[in-house]
């Protein structure tokens, strides 16, 4: 039979389908990948913020990903929010027993683009210490950044010295540092732990950029599950998420959604 990428999220929910375990199956989908879903909240919110969340069981938590693990193939994984520590400890045991043979991309989701916290104050430690070194990329935007490394990020200098620091003095497999936040063009760097890639971008005019960290990790790791290199998989990866921004959806009455090719209108 031919190889079929099995990407997995382990992630929250967003019913209106612009972040979160929405944003990553559809992402996984376009990049003709099998996608499977661990979620850890749902998550009442839409493109104006978080009305609502309910965190699941640590125990059900569990049981899903004795589900996927015990029965189907992952070529690839990616975190998304996961809300505390006790969630973290579980997926952190499932992902030791992958041995480092199962590619694993950590979006350290820490708050909504509206600025509503998604994972309690000292649930970012233990991510921090336990689930950054099991890493293969980390993808922290600037303020994420900035809590990883306790360091103030203001220049893309600043960013690369940063990238440096997770994967040399924290132990990630490598650092995507991304630059949506900062002004001027869309620059984000790549630390290896050999040298520095940079993926730059035109900035586009847009208030819609829901959920594009979510579908930028998420298409990492579909390329990653497709067996590209880290650098192919984040190059490729930068080029879907600027198009999904460039044609994304003025939708809801915030900041909308992410688009793809599927829903494309020309
Ligand atoms: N207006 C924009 N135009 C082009 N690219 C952008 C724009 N905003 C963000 N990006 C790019 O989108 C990707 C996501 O970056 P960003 O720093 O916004 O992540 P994030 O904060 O995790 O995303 P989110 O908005 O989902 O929280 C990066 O490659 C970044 O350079
Ligand atoms: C479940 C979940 N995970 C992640 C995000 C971050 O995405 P964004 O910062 O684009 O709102 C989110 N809003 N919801």
């Amino acid at each position: 039979m031919k190889h079929i990428p099995c990407a997995l999220t382990i992630a929250g929910t967003d019913p209106s389908g612009g972040a979160g375990i929405q944003a990553d199956l559809k992402t996984f989908q376009e990049l003709q990948t099998y996608g499977m879903s661990v979620v850890t909240s749902v998550v009442a919110q839409n493109t104006t913020g978080v009305q609502d969340v309910h965190h699941l069981p640590v125990e059900f938590i569990e049981q899903q990903l004795e589900s996927v693990f015990s029965d189907m193939p992952v070529h690839a994984l990616k975190t998304g929010m996961i809300a505390n520590e006790s969630m973290m400890e579980v997926i952190a045991r499932y992902i030791t027993k992958t041995k480092k043979e199962v590619a694993y991309v950590m979006d350290p989701v820490m708050v909504a683009t509206s600025g509503d916290p998604l994972i309690v104050e000292e649930a970012r430690h233990f991510l921090k210490k336990e689930l950054l070194p099991m890493t293969t990329i980390v993808t922290p935007n600037l303020p994420e950044t900035e809590f990883i490394t306790g360091r103030q990020i203001e220049s893309t200098e600043d960013m690369k010295e940063a990238a440096a620091y997770i994967v040399d003095e924290l132990g990630a497999g490598a650092a995507l540092i991304k630059g949506g936040h900062l002004q001027g063009k869309a620059v984000d760097f790549l630390f290896d732990g050999h040298r520095i890639y940079t993926f730059s971008e035109e900035r586009i005019n847009t208030k819609n950029t829901h959920g594009t960290g979510c579908t930028y990790s998420a298409a990492i790791t579909a390329n990653l599950s497709k067996g590209l290199s880290l650098y192919e998989a984040v190059l490729h990866a930068k080029n879907f998420v600027t198009e999904a921004i460039r044609y994304s959806f003025p939708i809801g009455s915030g900041n909308g959604p992410t688009n793809h090719w599927a829903t494309r209108i020309e």
